[in-house]
Formats: C-alpha cells, structure tokens, sequence
C-alpha cells in the first residue's frame, strides 16, 4: 500500500485526476472504477478541466460505479446516476451507454446485483477503481461486518451512514435505507486502486487502517490484501497518524 500525502483538498484532487488521466492516455480503452460522495467531486472537476483545456478523451473508456440508493431513478437529483451525470459524464466525451451505475429501481434487486457483477466481467474487470472512505471505514456501501467475500449485493445503510449522507437530502427521513453496492471482493478484482481521504472527519478511519489490522469490522482494511493500491490523503486526514509512521509501507 502506497501513500502520497497531500498538502489539501485541492492538491489530493490533482494527484488523483492525473493518475486517471494517465491511465486513460495509456490505455483509452480503460474500464474506470467510480466513486461518489463529496470527497471525489474535486477529481470531477480536474478531470472536466483537462478535458476542456487539453482535450483527453474518453470517447472509447467505460466506466462502473460502486454503488446506488434503492428506489432512486437517474432522474432523482440524489441518485447516483444522477451524481454522476451531472458532474462528470456530461462534461466529457464518454458516450453515456459506456457508463454503468446499478439501476436502484430494478424490479429484482437480486438479479440487478447478478447482472452488474457479470457486466464487470464481461468489460474485463476494473483497471482503476476510485474510492472514498466512510466514517466507519466503509468502501462503497459496504458497512462494517461485510464480509470481504462479498460480491454485488443488496446492503442496509448503517444509521451513521445515512446520517452522513442527510446533508444531501432536504431531510434525514429522506435518506434511503437500503443501496446496491459492489462488494469487497468485486473491488478487490480490480487491477489497481485509488483510495482518497480529506479532512478531519476522515482522520480516525485512516488511522485504523494504518494500524494495519485486517477485519470486516474496518472495510476498508481489505484493500490490505490487495498488490496495487495507493492512497492520496490530505494532512487534515492524516492528522491522527505520526509522521514517522507515514512514510512505511503498511502491511
Ligand atoms: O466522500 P464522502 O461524501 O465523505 O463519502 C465517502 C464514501 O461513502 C460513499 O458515499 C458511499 O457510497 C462513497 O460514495 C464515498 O466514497
């Protein structure tokens, strides 16, 4: 596991945009792993400037995301999709088919998990997955206790989890209960992953995964099992761990 320690929110989002970039110049045909949230919205916006200014294309990339609410359409302005459209894919060249989000209406939720984690497959797996990082420590949707075998599946939101979300929704009564998430072990297929992490309310999480404990009850401790990962976090986030501990290679 790979650390590169960011001065901000700003530079953390330019280190992770050209690590994207980089990917996609040298192989523009990459399968892209997505993330929403706030934390990654700063990428978005790198990756929508470089776009404009210097022209890289995704015309030929194809993208899945980790996760969506249950009972929330491409049309609902807190859905996922939605995220994801607004923010990144309409300001690139990708043709929208190419991008994959689970659909949160599907009337078989079950076959809705199936069929995502077969259309992973059938892109040829995840050259690069974006992640953030939950409060509890949660990878996509899956909250502590998942088991790191876990495929695409159905998840409850974990009460913190949708009390973190509230601040997207007009109420907190308004945060769906239930997602469709990739699983631990649908992430950890990917060929390389980008896990980012900033400010203070981060600090703790990454704390205990820089203990270097591998457990359910840390999610996010997983990608410790995994050869090619790399965090970018800003100083805020990484204000819990001692600097000499910042610089090894965690287990
Ligand atoms: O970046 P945020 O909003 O803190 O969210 C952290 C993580 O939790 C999730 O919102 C749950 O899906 C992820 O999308 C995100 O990466």
């Amino acid at each position: 596991m790979k650390l590169i320690e960011a001065a901000d929110y700003a530079d953390m989002s330019r280190q992770a945009a050209r690590m994207i970039i980089e990917q996609v110049k040298e192989k523009p045909t990459a399968v892209l792993g997505l993330a929403t949230g706030s934390t990654v919205l700063g990428v978005y916006r790198e990756l929508a400037a470089d776009h404009r200014q210097h022209g890289t294309s995704y015309r030929l990339v194809r993208t899945v995301n980790l996760d969506e609410y249950v009972g929330l359409g491409p049309d609902h302005p807190n859905s996922y999709r939605h995220y994801m459209n607004h923010h990144l894919f309409a300001q690139l060249d990708i043709p929208l088919h190419e991008t994959h989000v689970p659909d949160g209406l599907a009337a078989d939720l079950g076959e809705e998990c199936r069929r995502y984690e077969q259309l992973i497959d059938a892109l040829g797996g995840i050259d690069l997955q974006l992640l953030g990082i939950g409060r509890n420590g949660h990878i996509g949707f899956n909250e502590p206790g998942t088991p790191f075998s876990s495929t695409t599946h159905v998840v409850e939101l974990a009460a913190s989890t949708r009390e973190a979300n509230a601040r997207f929704f007009p109420s907190l009564d308004d945060v769906p209960h239930y997602a469709i998430t990739m699983g631990i072990a649908t992430i950890l297929r990917s060929r390389r992953i980008v896990l980012l992490a900033s400010g203070e309310e981060k600090a703790a999480a990454l704390a205990r995964l820089f203990e270097g404990i591998v457990s359910p009850e840390l999610p996010a401790s997983a990608l410790h099992l995994h050869p090619d990962v790399t965090i970018i976090a800003d100083q805020k986030a990484l204000s819990l761990i001692p600097k000499e501990q910042r610089q090894v290679d965690v287990p």
